[in-house]
């Protein structure tokens, strides 16, 4: 993989690195290193899209909840305050790095329609011409209808790297890859998976409290990413400081090699 090129990337922030290890609520300290990240990455020349979960765990706080309501009106309720919150907070952090945050929602309907997928193409691309602005995405949560979901954001992120053309999808967990065996995190993670048939067993059913995808759902979508030409890296978004390193072609994490485009 070349270093020198500028790469469109995928940056795909999951409930669990945004939200503190032992309290459900966001972690500010955590944010501020992943939009470090970010902001290392597009200095190196690099084209970055985020797509950002955390709206529901966001919103906890300000309608005066402790835990993660399970009913989907509440939880769309949720989002809908959460969202605001999540790009406030953005916005500031991305302020120190003279950035600036463009939001983007969208439902599974509007990247399964040709023309409205189109659309979202041609905004994302029209804004990665200002070099100033990074887009974050979510799904719009609070108008998705439930049956018709994405639910978690690790499809909707592969969606968005096939449809942009993306080279490289990373996947930033609190795992830190895909691990042989849970209970021997020592062994490290797989480094490279050719076949995400060949490793699937290896998922466990097993997530973080506020995290609705898990290793199983990340897995699947790997697979719709590589299959459509998107090298897929899953690592810990606990150690931020390595994304440039893991970028690279290095760090701890797990590589799937991506599949010729057609
Ligand atoms: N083989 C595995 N290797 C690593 N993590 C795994 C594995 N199987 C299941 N997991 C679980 O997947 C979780 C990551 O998914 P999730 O909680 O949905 O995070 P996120 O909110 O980042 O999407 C890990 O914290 C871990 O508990
Ligand atoms: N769109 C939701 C994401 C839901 C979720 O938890 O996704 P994930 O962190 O990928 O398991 C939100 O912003 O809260």
């Amino acid at each position: 993989m070349s270093t020198t090129a500028p790469q469109r990337i995928v940056l795909k922030f999951g409930t669990g690195i945004l939200t503190k290890l032992h309290a459900p609520e966001p972690d500010p300290v955590q944010l501020r290193k992943l939009v470090e990240a970010v902001a290392l990455l597009k200095q190196a020349g690099h084209s970055v899209v985020v797509v950002s979960s955390g709206a529901v765990a966001s919103g906890l706080k300000p309608m005066d909840l402790t835990e993660r309501p399970t009913d989907m009106t509440t939880l769309q309720a949720l989002a809908a305050v959460g969202q605001t919150h999540l790009m406030h907070a953005y916005e500031n952090l991305l302020r120190d790095h003279d950035l600036h945050v463009a939001q983007l929602l969208v439902t599974h309907e509007d990247l399964e329609n040709y023309d409205r997928a189109r659309r979202v193409k041609t905004t994302l691309e029209r804004l990665l011409e200002f070099p100033q602005v990074v887009p974050v995405i979510n799904e719009n949560d609070s108008v998705a209808i439930e049956e018709l979901r994405f639910g978690d954001n690790d499809k909707l992120s592969s969606r968005v790297a096939r449809l942009w053309g993306a080279d490289l999808l990373l996947l930033l967990t609190s795992a830190p890859g895909l691990l042989r065996d849970m209970n021997k995190p020592e062994e490290g993670p797989i480094p490279i998976v050719e076949d995400v048939d060949v490793v699937i067993h290896h998922a466990q059913e097993e997530k973080t409290k506020l995290g609705t995808g898990g290793m199983i759902s990340k897995l699947r979508a790997v697979q719709d990413a590589v299959n459509g030409g998107v090298q897929c890296i899953i690592a810990s978004g606990r150690h931020a400081e390595q994304l440039p390193a893991v970028v690279a072609g290095g760090g701890v994490c797990t590589r799937f090699l991506a599949k010729a485009k057609a």
